[in-house]
């Protein structure tokens, strides 16, 4: 059985706030604004998770309205979102995700969030695929107002994963 999801994510960048993407805490003068940690990466690859296994949403799971979750760590989430998958007897095939931001370059940082995210998802690092594009200064990333991030994954189910 193969399943496929996907999922989007945006936040605000703002002042007084860690960036915080794929796990990594990047040096920036600005940080993303949430709930939670605000890791707008791990959200976005947590909804395609969910997405494949037909369970809604992260904001379904980890409603922004529950205290438990304020300033959360999202990778905490998403290790949890994988329980679910993995109690479903799924097994990661592969997940593509892209960082759209105009800054920071994220560059320098995408293989340590590839092992970050591996990691979460019980899975060998060539199994994710992190990538970043800028929107060429157009848009509310290009003008630097927030950054999004989209995630496609494939589980499989009772056939080799590799
Ligand atoms: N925040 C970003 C955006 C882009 N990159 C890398 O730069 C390459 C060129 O970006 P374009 O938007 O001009 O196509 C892109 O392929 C990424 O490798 C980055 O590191 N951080
Ligand atoms: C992660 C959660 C929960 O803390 O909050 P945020 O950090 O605001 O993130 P978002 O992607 O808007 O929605 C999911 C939320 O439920």
């Amino acid at each position: 059985m193969i399943r496929v999801g996907h999922g989007f994510d945006v936040h605000q960048l703002v002042e007084g706030r860690p960036c915080i993407i794929g796990g990594v805490t990047i040096p920036y003068e600005k940080g993303l604004l949430g709930h939670s940690d605000a890791d707008v990466l791990l959200h976005a690859i947590a909804d395609s998770i969910l997405g494949a296994l037909g369970l809604g949403d992260i904001g379904r799971h980890f409603p922004d309205t529950d205290a438990a979750f304020k300033d959360a760590d999202s990778l905490k989430l998403l290790e949890q979102v994988w329980v679910m998958a993995a109690e479903k007897g799924y097994k990661l095939g592969n997940v593509d995700a892209t960082i759209i931001a105009q800054k920071p370059k994220m560059a320098p940082y995408i293989p340590q969030m590839a092992e970050v995210i591996a990691k979460a998802l019980d899975a060998e690092v060539e199994q994710v695929n992190v990538k970043a594009t800028t929107t060429e200064q157009l848009g509310f990333t290009g003008r630097g107002e927030g950054i999004a991030a989209q995630s496609v994954v494939c589980l499989v189910k009772g056939m080799l994963s590799s």
